[in-house]
């Protein structure tokens, strides 16, 4: 062993490791494939359970990324960095179009087809994903009840309850109102997060003023419309679901112990950024 060669060796510490395993590094090593391709397990031997299975997993993905992006646009409104939450935002938009897309592929399930594996699926549903939650907290949106579902996962509880009591994409919006001089109701400004949010006139008043107004508040502005597009992409989402479950289960009740498509159907009156829609009218 020649000195230098020796000397390499023993001086490998963690990075020269960490160098090494990146110079060999394979693709699927990168990717983490082992993991992400071994979690396809079926519970029943149907053949379309499959399908059922990575629509939702592909849902799960791109909503990660929605939740990186919406919670870096919070931060980039509270640090007065409008642009990139701008490029934060448009990129939640896109992955939504994305997202509506699954259900194009999901309504190829025939009613029997899915109702010959239903059963394999227990009470599970949908409506614990947490994930989805988590991206409904963010945009501001908090219903009280909603956390007791993860009462049983402490950890998974205290990560939910941190979004639900923090400030949501809404409220930071709000602020920047305000810092821009709009006078804005102290009672929302210092609201507690944790309420559901409730349509406010000073609120409806400043974005009225940014809309008409617009060369002087074009940062105020576009910030609202890519809320408008996030909303509406959401809602979207929402519909395509309700009727892609009627599509498949008509009006059972919902393994998750809900209504079924009753209960996705009142799920779409509830709006994120009511003043952002009900500015339209006066104007
Ligand atoms: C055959 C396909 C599907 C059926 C029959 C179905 C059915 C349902 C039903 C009936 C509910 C109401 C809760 C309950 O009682 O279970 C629900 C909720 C939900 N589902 Fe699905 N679903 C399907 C596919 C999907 C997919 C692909 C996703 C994407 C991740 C998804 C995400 C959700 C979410 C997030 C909720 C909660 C909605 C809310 O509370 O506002 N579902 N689903
Ligand atoms: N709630 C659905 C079941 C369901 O769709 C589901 C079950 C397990 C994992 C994800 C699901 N998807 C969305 O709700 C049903 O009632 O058939």
């Amino acid at each position: 062993m020649t000195k230098e060669s020796y000397s390499t060796k023993t001086t490998a510490n963690e990075k020269g490791i960490h160098t090494d395993f990146i110079n060999n590094m394979t693709y699927g090593e990168y990717l983490k494939l082992d993991q992400i391709l071994s979690g396809q397990e079926r519970l029943s031997d149907h053949h379309d359970e499959m399908l059922f299975i990575v629509i939702h997993q592909v849902s799960e993905l791109w909503m990660k990324l929605i939740l990186h992006e919406t919670n870096a646009a919070i931060h980039s409104i509270q640090s007065g960095d409008m642009q990139t939450s701008f490029k934060q935002l448009a990129r939640v938009s896109k992955i939504q179009s994305q997202i509506i897309q699954a259900w194009d592929v999901l309504s190829t399930l025939t009613p029997a087809e899915y109702m010959e594996f239903r059963d394999s699926l227990g009470q599970a549903s949908g409506f614990q994903s947490y994930q989805y939650r988590l991206i409904e907290f963010a945009l501001g949106y908090k219903t009280p009840h909603i956390l007791k579902i993860y009462e049983k996962d402490a950890e998974l509880h205290k990560q939910l309850k941190e979004a639900y009591e923090g400030p949501g994409l809404y409220d930071v919006a709000i602020d920047a109102l305000a810092e821009a001089g709009f006078k804005i109701n102290p009672e929302v400004l210092n609201r507690d997060y944790s309420k559901p949010y409730e349509e406010d006139d000073s609120v409806r008043e400043a974005w009225l003023t940014v809309y008409r107004d617009v060369e002087n508040y074009w940062d105020l502005y576009q910030l609202a419309e890519k809320l408008v597009d996030i909303e509406d992409w959401l809602q979207q989402w929402r519909f395509r679901h309700m009727k892609t479950v009627e599509r498949i289960i008509g009006f059972k009740v919902g393994t998750g112990g809900s209504s079924g498509v009753n209960y996705l159907k009142k799920v779409l009156d509830q709006r994120f950024f009511p003043e952002l829609w009900s500015l339209r009218t006066e104007i």
